[in-house]
């Protein structure tokens, strides 16, 4: 017979040295008494790090896994965490509670759903299928009739959520951020009390739910909270900065008993309030417990001196933060921050690509190098500039500027007016109209091929037989169409992108997408571009030819992944390049003018700014034009972003960039 052995759990390797594998302030946080704590850490200074080797303490104190509880922002950290906890820790990490409050929740849900009037088995909703119900809630309502836009599902959708994640009713939320649908308030709060009911006899959670229901559980079943009270001896949370109101109120029910609570975050890069982030969360943590203690962790791996210069002086200018000093660990590096104006937006292009293809030849790597942005629309002339000169890039949003959706739509009625044979574009654009398919598109197709034969007589084209729920946005639609082509002749391009905005598109915009204002700004930026163009025609095939090229093969790159990655700050969260780029730094860009209307708005800008200079580890470039050409209406002075002016000249080196011989193109001259 085989003869057992076992191992001893104590020699499965050398215990863990915290003090020698943490810097003392991080130690400090780590090996904190029981009770609540607020760990306030900074950019780059290890919060990973500090919370891994918290959670291998408490198990290696005796802490039992199942425990603790971790809270995360993404199921990947928590997942990288454990991992890490795994490794470190001589005790067994399996059973902690770890994930996103979202997975938590439904981790807690799945167990008491008869608790709070669901069953178990209940299924998640995702977004999708939450704009599916909604949109059958104002169908068979009626809400949505030919004489009046009402909201789509994803925009209702996004409404209850920022309601329900912050708190503030709905009319309240309309008021302040759908403004345009202020007039249909009763309808969309009818909308709203019928999808609740709906998804309690589909037995349905949507993500919200996960949140809003657990509370609601805690909050109606002391039972049940008592247990998981007095189950979670220890509760982190990670990126407490950016938890909402629910989650706040979730972690301090979860935490009542034995009140071992300790957040970890960074006030400075709170940027989320636009989704329903609560600032004051992490701010008044130490005046809802007021026996909180403070670590401070301000130590920088990442960043040279010289650029957390700039980071430092630049958050000074908030007054609700915890005041903190980054000091750096690294040594000086041979160039301070570039402080780079340059004449135009088109300037501005030129020179990153310029810049970009030296730093590639000294030895940078692409993937090293980051250009990053406050709004997606900022990265068109880069976008553009970058493909014409084979410089590869990825974008964080997944999709480059001319394959969008808004851009795709409008461009289609441009390629329709110019081409009355273009069948793919009128079928985009058809479906545009309620209640059009793909069937109605085909017959109504069939129907306008034979009148029009090819011409653009388009006034011809009223009165076909199409749904009647579309019948009067159909007379529309023709209306424009005929307006697009007087005449015979065709329309300047940005003139054209104009009228189909004001006519039909800008409706369809607000109704139909949650992210109306950003979308329009693109739209606004593509008629920009497009004024450079006479011809319709010319404007569409170099759309064409931009969305087409290849640009991995153009740079002698080591891997299909160098590339430069193009990126809106939000998106460049938690992480770091060697080279940033921060362009479009102009008072209404960045800040961006709807956020300069408060003072709470300019604090969260400046913390965006905060974040997008501390991603940088060794050069970082700050550039604005002093003329923004090409704007959809007019070209327009820009000012210098405050966020520059704010910051001591002696920390930045000023750059002067002049003009190639070669002439930079106006918005007169010809494209390319
Ligand atoms: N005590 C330490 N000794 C050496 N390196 C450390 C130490 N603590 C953290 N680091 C390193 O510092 C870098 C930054 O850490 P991390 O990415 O966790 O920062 P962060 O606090 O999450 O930053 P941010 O909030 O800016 O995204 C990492 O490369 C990490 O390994």
């Amino acid at each position: 017979m085989a003869r057992h052995y076992q191992l001893d759990p104590t020699s499965a390797g050398p215990a863990t040295d915290f003090a020698a594998e943490l810097n003392e302030q991080q130690l400090a946080a780590v090996t904190a008494a029981p009770g609540p704590s607020l760990v306030i850490a900074g950019a780059g200074s290890g919060k990973t790090r500090t919370l891994t080797y918290r959670v291998a303490w408490l198990l290696e104190q005796g802490t039992a896994p199942r425990n603790i509880l971790l809270l995360t922002f993404t199921n990947k950290a928590a997942r990288e965490m454990l991992e890490r906890v795994g490794a470190l820790s001589q005790s067994a990490a399996e059973g902690i509670w770890g994930g996103t409050f979202h997975s938590i929740g439904n981790r807690i849900l799945r167990r008491n759903a008869e608790r709070i009037g669901f069953r178990q088995g209940f299924t998640i909703m995702d977004r999708e299928d939450q704009e599916e119900m909604i949109e059958s809630i104002v169908a068979r309502e009626g809400l949505r009739t030919n004489d009046r836009r009402f909201p789509k599902g994803e925009v209702l959708a996004d409404i209850f959520s920022y309601s329900i994640n912050t708190g503030a009713p709905i009319s309240q939320v309309v008021a302040t951020k759908y403004r345009y649908f202020m007039p249909l308030i009763a309808q969309i709060e009818r909308v709203q009390v019928a999808y609740e009911g709906r998804k309690r006899e589909a037995n349905s959670l949507d993500f919200d739910d996960l949140l809003s229901k657990t509370l609601e559980l805690l909050q109606m079943c002391e039972d049940v909270a008592a247990q998981y009270q007095q189950q979670f001896q220890h509760i982190l949370v990670d990126e407490y900065q950016d938890t909402n109101r629910i989650q706040a109120e979730l972690v301090d029910w979860l935490g009542r008993k034995h009140g071992n609570i300790m957040v970890v975050g960074d006030d400075a890069q709170s940027i989320y309030s636009w989704r329903g982030a609560n600032f004051a969360n992490i701010l008044d943590f130490p005046k809802r417990y007021p026996t909180a203690q403070v670590f401070k962790i301000e130590t920088n791996y990442r960043s040279v001196p010289e650029v957390l210069n700039v980071a430092n002086a630049s958050i000074l200018g908030n007054e609700r933060q915890f005041p903190k000093n980054l000091a750096p660990v690294r040594t000086s590096y041979p160039m301070r921050p570039a402080l780079v104006p340059l004449s135009t937006n088109n300037q501005q292009a030129t020179f990153l690509a310029q810049r970009i293809l030296e730093l590639h030849e000294e030895g940078v790597r692409l993937n090293e190098i980051a250009v990053l942005y406050r709004a997606h629309f900022h990265s068109m002339e880069v976008q553009l500039e970058f493909t014409r000169r084979g410089i590869p890039f990825s974008i964080t949003s997944g999709l480059r500027f001319f394959e969008q959706a808004h851009v795709k739509d409008v461009s289609a009625f441009l390629k329709f007016a110019t081409n009355p044979r273009d069948e793919v574009a009128f079928k985009r654009m058809v479906k545009l109209l309620p209640g059009v398919g793909a069937k109605s598109a085909e017959s109504i197709w069939s129907q306008t091929s034979d009148v029009l034969d090819g011409g653009t007589e388009f006034g011809r084209l009223h009165g076909l037989k199409v749904p009647s729920k579309s019948a009067k946005n159909w007379e529309q639609l023709v209306h424009t169409l005929a307006e697009l082509a007087p005449d015979g002749s065709i329309l300047a391009p940005s003139t054209m992108i104009d009228s189909v905005l004001f006519a039909v598109y800008d409706d369809y915009m607000k109704s139909k997408f949650a992210n109306y204002e950003a979308r329009r700004e693109d739209l606004n930026t593509l008629a920009g571009f497009a004024r450079q163009f006479e011809s319709t025609e010319e404007f569409l095939s170099q759309l064409a030819l931009l969305g087409a090229v290849e640009t991995t093969d153009a740079l002698a790159v080591e891997s299909e992944s160098e590339k430069v990655t193009l990126s809106t700050i939000h998106q460049a969260k938690g992480l770091e390049w060697k080279v940033v780029f921060l362009i479009w730094l102009t008072e209404g860009m960045f800040p961006s003018s709807r956020s300069a209307e408060t003072d709470e708005g300019i604090e969260e800008e400046r913390r965006l700014f905060y974040v997008g200079v501390t991603r940088c580890c060794d050069e970082l470039y700050l550039t604005y034009p002093d003329l923004r050409l090409n704007a959809g209406y007019g070209e327009a002075l820009q000012r210098p972003s405050r966020f520059l002016t704010e910051i001591p000249e002696e920390l930045v080196e000023g750059w002067e960039v002049s003009a190639s011989r070669q002439k930079e193109p106006t918005s007169d001259d010809e494209p390319f």
